[in-house]
């Protein structure tokens, strides 16, 4: 008869709660027992007793694109470290602070900085501000980013409308929404065709065309980061049919559809990608703030005017 020695992973004791508490459980599922429905309630009271009113509009601020909160009026700011659970992001080009106030005619929540997976957040993690956001009443969900540009047509500075994504953690199997789900979020399998809304995307096109602005539509990539990518993985991602590529967006998008967003993906292409052996350019994040800074006031015309006609025709 053979000795069996046990591995360190096997001699770990299972958490007393069970197994469904043991060392196998997903990260996003540990993420998802821990934000429950009562958890996001309890965090919307404690907002709700600093805002008295309700927001709108929902806003996620990319990388160096966080000045849109100063155009917003009547302003309360909440710094993320004031409110509980709340993480804090950890990024240059991102501040911690979730801003009320009126922009435009509507009540907004501006997230002045977001959370990324290669900080060490789960997907999940990254993306539970979405559903407190929906939660305080908001129903439209704009979200911006910067991005690389795939698409070869693309230059510096264009502003891409996302029309759909590319989860790639989601394809390896991590979805923020793995886990227990609670049906008062939404359902267990979301579609996920329309996440970003069809009517919105032509209100943009309509705006973007008053102001002369040439918008480009395409798909956004989301990957895990914090690496920018090879030239062999932009390749494929062009191959794939991928037009900008970033490490955000894709999990809030997924949680904004779970839970009945309407969403508006704006893309701000801060950098070219690495397309042949022989370039010698390579992104750098200094770069990617330095162009999303100097393009902000043209995003944030377009966001303020899109604002506008969501109060004039919010169909
Ligand atoms: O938060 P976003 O997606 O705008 O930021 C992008 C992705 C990385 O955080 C960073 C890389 O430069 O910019
Ligand atoms: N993954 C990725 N994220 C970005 N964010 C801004 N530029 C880039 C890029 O080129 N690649």
């Amino acid at each position: 008869m053979s000795h069996h020695t046990r591995s360190p992973i096997e001699s770990t004791p299972i958490a007393e709660s069970g197994p469904s508490a043991s060392v196998g459980e997903h990260p996003n599922a540990i993420t998802n027992r821990f934000y429950t429905y009562e958890r996001v309630q309890d965090i919307v009271s404690f907002i709700q007793n600093i805002v008295p009113t309700k927001p709108e509009i929902a806003i996620i601020c990319g990388s160096g694109l966080g000045g849109l909160a100063e155009l917003i009026t009547d302003k309360i700011v909440i710094p993320y470290v004031d409110i509980p659970h709340f993480p804090r992001s950890t990024v240059v080009g991102h501040r911690s602070n979730l801003v009320f106030g009126v922009l435009n005619g509507l009540y907004v929540v501006c997230m002045q900085g977001r959370f990324h997976p290669y900080e060490g957040y789960t997907t999940a993690t990254c993306a539970f501000p979405v559903r407190v956001m929906r939660m305080l009443g908001a129903h439209t969900l704009i979200v911006t980013c910067a991005a690389g540009g795939v698409n070869k047509g693309y230059s510096v500075g264009d502003i891409m409308l996302i029309k759909d994504h590319l989860n790639f953690p989601n394809l390896a199997g991590n979805n923020p929404l793995i886990g227990h789900n609670d049906e008062r979020f939404g359902p267990r399998f979301p579609p996920v065709g329309h996440a970003y809304d069809r009517q919105y995307l032509s209100k943009m096109k309509q705006i973007a065309s008053k102001h002369s602005v040439e918008l480009r539509e395409g798909v956004y990539c989301g990957l895990g980061g914090p690496c920018y990518e090879t030239i062999a993985e932009i390749n494929m991602l062009r191959l794939l049919g991928g037009d900008a590529v970033g490490m955000s967006t894709v999990h809030e998008v997924t949680l904004a559809a779970h839970c009945g967003f309407r969403t508006l993906g704006l893309a701000l292409i801060t950098n070219k990608c690495l397309w042949d052996y022989d370039t010698t350019y390579e992104p750098v994040h200094e770069d990617v703030i330095r162009i999303s800074e100097l393009k902000a006031n043209e995003l944030q015309q377009l966001i303020y005017d899109f604002i506008g006609s969501v109060k004039q025709n919010p169909t």
